[in-house]
């Protein structure tokens, strides 16, 4: 069997990492099999996300996104500044328009390998999101434990281009987030699965995030789980429209625009090193 090459280059973004591929010039399909074993920590590459950076007619380019189990989905938050800085650096450009499976979306430079991202509306009705019955997303009908003393109950449900639910709660060691987190990711509430946000308050502009992703796990930062948990958390009037969430791997900040009513997320963007895949 022929065996194929592909130059990337790896990043993070807050520490949710990537291998990024050039895939502008020459297609990059790779099978659910070939990105599992790539993901895989021990024994390939390993990484959160792969992401291909593709050519498009409406934007300066398209960014494709696969979880680390292989599934195609519609955006990473984190990979949009990574690649927007890629772009603007090939470019000479302080901003550029990536189009997504989930819209379009605008990234600019805002200071040493710092990027912002318009990540666009909440979408915030329940069908949006998906749910698979009709809930008041500010706070949905879910609890993880006990019926009569959950452990977690209540989350804000909200689709930044991908479904997260948002449970605020200060309890985020690793295997209370590993435990709930897989089990809510599949709850059959969720058509399209979910990634899955717990947040502690810590005042009106500071948020102390972990996410359980849909597809990937416990990463050290999610992108969209920043912006999503930062819009749940102003609904519920527990923040101001502005704060800093801390990830595990650093700190994004996420303005929910009131004239817009778009959301900006800034935050790092760290090149790794480079390479080349082989399968
Ligand atoms: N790391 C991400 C989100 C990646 C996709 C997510 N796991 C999903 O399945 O929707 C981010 O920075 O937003």
């Amino acid at each position: 069997m022929a065996c194929m090459t592909r130059p990337f280059i790896k990043m993070n973004g807050a520490g949710n990492d990537f291998i990024v591929i050039d895939a502008l010039e020459t297609p990059f399909r790779p099978t659910e099999d070939q990105i599992r074993a790539l993901a895989d920590r021990a024994t390939g590459e390993g990484f959160d996300q792969l992401i291909a950076i593709e050519p498009s007619e409406t934007a300066d380019a398209f960014m494709r996104v696969w979880n680390a189990d292989g599934s195609m989905v519609e955006t990473c938050g984190n990979a949009l500044r990574c690649v927007g800085w890629l772009l603007m650096e090939a470019k000479g450009s302080n901003r550029v328009v990536i189009d997504t499976a989930a819209g379009p979306t605008t990234a600019a430079r805002a200071g040493d390998h710092q990027v912002t991202v318009d990540m666009g509306k909440p979408r915030l009705d329940w069908t949006q999101v998906p749910l698979s019955e009709a809930m008041d997303t500010r706070g949905i009908e879910l609890q993880v434990g006990p019926i009569d003393a959950p452990l977690l109950h209540t989350p804000g449900a909200v689709s930044m281009g991908n479904p997260h639910v948002v449970f605020f709660t200060d309890r985020q060691d690793d295997g209370f987030v590993t435990g709930s987190g897989s089990l809510v990711e599949h709850h059959p509430l969720f058509p399209e699965g979910v990634n899955v946000g717990f947040a502690h308050v810590l005042d009106r502009d500071h948020i102390r995030l972990r996410v359980w992703e849909r597809g990937a796990g416990l990463t050290k930062a999610c992108g969209t789980g920043a912006c999503a948990a930062q819009v749940a958390a102003a609904r519920r009037g527990l923040t101001d429209r502005k704060a800093t969430v801390v990830v595990d791997g650093g700190e994004l900040v996420i303005d929910w625009d009131p004239a817009t009513d778009h959301v900006l997320m800034t935050g790092p963007v760290e090149i790794e090193r480079t390479g080349a895949l082989s399968f």
